[in-house]
């Protein structure tokens, strides 16, 4: 990849609480079968920046995401966290790096309780198995309120008013919300976001982007995955772009968007290439 700035300064934060991640793919291969999707890809999240890669449909960016997750190991290169390759780690290190990533990945995943109970969820799963004893044992004598926690998290995607609703009743765009407040809850170090506004109208994209900027501006290290180049140039600090699983092109969204170096980034840009 060409100016990829793989390896980047930390940006500042205002957040001195928190442990700035820096998760990074370095010369990352994968396939399913004899297919190859992903081809030596290099490229790094920071914390404090919006991080867009775009692309096609089809041309790898989910694979790549999972892959960021920790979903599987890569067939070829490494997923790093803070310069260590992840999967030299042990299970409960790689575990425990895990809980600091937040995830919004494309399926509908929300189960049927209330918004809030969804949302408490998304702490709960990211809580090492002592913690959640202990936040058992505070429940159980009445000392836990997570509320705030969770209703931060709900305002954070304008649904704050929404918290006892049931998650089936809702909208596929307020659903899509309230599974990025879910993410979010537990404060993560990362938060990986897949087409998280496709098929939603302006209003539901527009509180998913602020969501995003407000991440971005705790110092969370934010990569989201988006077909649409437009809304990777409202959003994202950098942006990668990615055709049939090769990096083309990424460095600082405004310079790939007014002086791409590749045409058919430029292509790609103006709607002219369509796959
Ligand atoms: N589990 C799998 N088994 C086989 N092929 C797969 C699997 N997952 C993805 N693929 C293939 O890998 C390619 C890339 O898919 P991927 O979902 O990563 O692309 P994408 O850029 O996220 O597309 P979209 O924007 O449509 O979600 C596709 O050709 C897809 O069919």
């Amino acid at each position: 990849m060409s100016d990829a700035n793989p390896l980047g300064e930390h940006p500042s934060t205002d957040d001195a609480s928190r442990t700035l991640t820096r998760l990074a793919a370095r010369n990352l291969g994968h396939g399913f079968g004899d297919g190859t999707v992903l081809e030596d890809i290099s490229l790094a999240v920071e914390p404090g920046e919006i991080l867009a890669v775009v692309g096609p449909s089809g041309t790898g960016k989910t694979t790549l995401f999972r892959l960021l997750a920790m979903f599987e190991p890569p067939d070829g290169g490494t997923v790093e966290v803070d310069g260590e390759d992840v999967w030299e780690m042990s299970d409960d290190q790689r575990l425990a790096v895990r809980r600091r990533i937040g995830m919004g990945f494309q399926t509908r995943s929300l189960f049927s309780a209330t918004v809030a109970d969804n949302v408490a969820y998304g702490l709960r799963v990211r809580q090492s198995w002592g913690t959640r004893v202990r936040t058992a044992i505070e429940a159980a004598l009445g000392r836990n309120d997570p509320a705030p926690t969770i209703e931060r998290a709900l305002e954070t995607v304008g649904m704050g008013d929404k918290l006892h609703r049931d998650a089936r009743s809702l909208s596929a765009g307020e659903a899509q919300r309230v599974a990025i407040a879910r993410a979010l809850a537990p404060d993560p170090d990362v938060l990986l976001l897949d087409e998280p506004t496709s098929n939603l109208d302006p209003r539901n994209t527009a509180a998913i982007e602020s969501a995003m900027r407000e991440a971005r501006n705790r110092g969370i290290a934010v990569a989201l995955a988006t077909h649409d180049m437009q809304q990777a140039r409202r959003v994202s600090d950098r942006t990668a772009v990615l055709l049939d699983g090769t990096c083309i092109e990424s460095g600082p969204t405004e310079r790939v968007f007014e002086r791409p170096a590749d045409d058919r980034v430029r292509r790609f840009i103006d709607g002219k290439l369509v796959y």
